[in-house]
């Protein structure tokens, strides 16, 4: 195992769905509109970490999320498990790869059968990636229960007899059954009283550290990301504007729109002293992508270049990323059209 490699990179990956075909579209002959969920994506997930994903409602993060764990097919670009291109495992490797990244979903209840006991649907999966013979799956469902703090009653119980928390916890045994290296939590308390977002959050934490576990949270609530992340990336618009560590991106943010995004959450300034309206305009269509930078129509520190040209994810520091055409708000990037800058604002 070689510890420097990440256990994920995420290299150019894009995906593209059919998007709404309306009957004028139809009749006239036209194609299907297409909606460009992810747009040359690159990112490392690094072993043992939390790297959070944040960004407005349908920038892709859920789209992100399940290409990770190959519930989408990347249409382009690759998702590596440990260096290995996971569209292209079979057999034992692919098995492997299922057992060892492991999804939780934000709706526990939808995502566990109603007819199966807690004691079933831990023994399948159990059973489904071979962890124990026969007569050990008791012994390891009573550990598993344990684990995520349920009592061991629970076993012969059903879905429907828990509450939201406790249905979470359950999901969460059945994703740490099969002993993965990473669970991908897609909203995973969002659904929650926030009394018991807490809860279910530090159970996570605990077992985080615990089972040495690698995590990749995507989350609307910023507070919670921030709490939890060792490292965050920031989507706008299906495309990765900045990377940072957790402290950095909270303290000084390197993209405009992080800064935005950070000013117009309400949950990091619960008393909404400091809180401006950041966010101007409208979020573009997924089905129409602007040519330069997607967040240009809506950047206070827009210039002409952001309208012609897509800003690269570059360093920006230690362990920080930023696509953007400034370096720092206002020190224009390195620029081959416009060396000496006097073309910018
Ligand atoms: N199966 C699909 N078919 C068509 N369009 C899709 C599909 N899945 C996602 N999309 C579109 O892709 C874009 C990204 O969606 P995605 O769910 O990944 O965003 P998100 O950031 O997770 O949003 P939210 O926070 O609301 O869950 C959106 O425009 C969404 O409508």
């Amino acid at each position: 195992m070689n510890a420097t490699l990440p256990i994920l990179s995420i290299d150019g990956v894009s995906k593209r769905f059919r998007g709404p075909y309306s009957l004028m579209r139809r009749l006239k002959g036209e194609p299907p509109l297409i909606v460009h969920a992810l747009n040359n994506v690159t990112l490392e997930v690094h072993r043992g970490e939390t790297l959070g994903i944040v960004g407005e409602s349908g920038c892709g993060k859920s789209t992100l999320a399940r290409c990770l764990v190959r519930l989408h097919e990347a249409d382009a670009g690759a998702v590596r498990f440990e260096g290995k291109d996971i569209a292209l495992l079979r057999g034992d490797a692919r098995r492997a790869f299922n057992r060892r990244v492991q999804m939780i979903f934000q709706d526990p209840y939808g995502s566990l059968n109603p007819r199966m006991t807690v004691s079933q649907i831990l023994g399948e999966a159990l059973f489904v990636h071979r962890m124990r013979s026969k007569p050990e799956i008791p012994g390891r469902i009573a550990e598993l229960l344990d684990l995520v703090r349920l009592p061991q009653d629970a076993a012969a119980r059903y879905p429907h007899e828990f509450s939201g928390g406790q249905r979470q916890r359950i999901g969460i045994a059945r994703a740490l059954a099969v002993e993965p290296d990473v669970i991908v939590a897609d909203e995973l308390v969002s659904a929650l009283d926030v009394s018991v977002q807490a809860q279910v959050i530090n159970l996570l934490l605990q077992l985080q550290s615990r089972l040495h576990l690698t995590v990749v949270f995507v989350a609307h609530d910023l507070r919670l990301v921030r709490h939890i992340s060792h490292r965050v990336a920031v989507m706008y618009l299906g495309q990765v504007m900045e990377v940072n560590t957790s402290e950095g991106l909270f303290t000084a943010p390197r993209h405009p729109y992080s800064k935005a995004l950070l000013e117009a959450a309400p949950e990091l300034d619960p008393g909404q002293r400091n809180r401006k309206v950041a966010l101007r305009g409208e979020l573009p269509s997924p089905l129409n992508l602007p040519p330069g930078c997607p967040f240009a129509g809506r950047c206070p520190n827009v210039f002409d270049r952001c309208r012609t040209e897509r800003p690269l994810l570059s360093p920006r520091g230690r362990g920080q990323f930023a696509a953007c055409h400034l370096t720092d708000f206002g020190t224009p990037a390195p620029n081959a059209n416009d060396p000496t800058g006097l073309l910018l604002p």
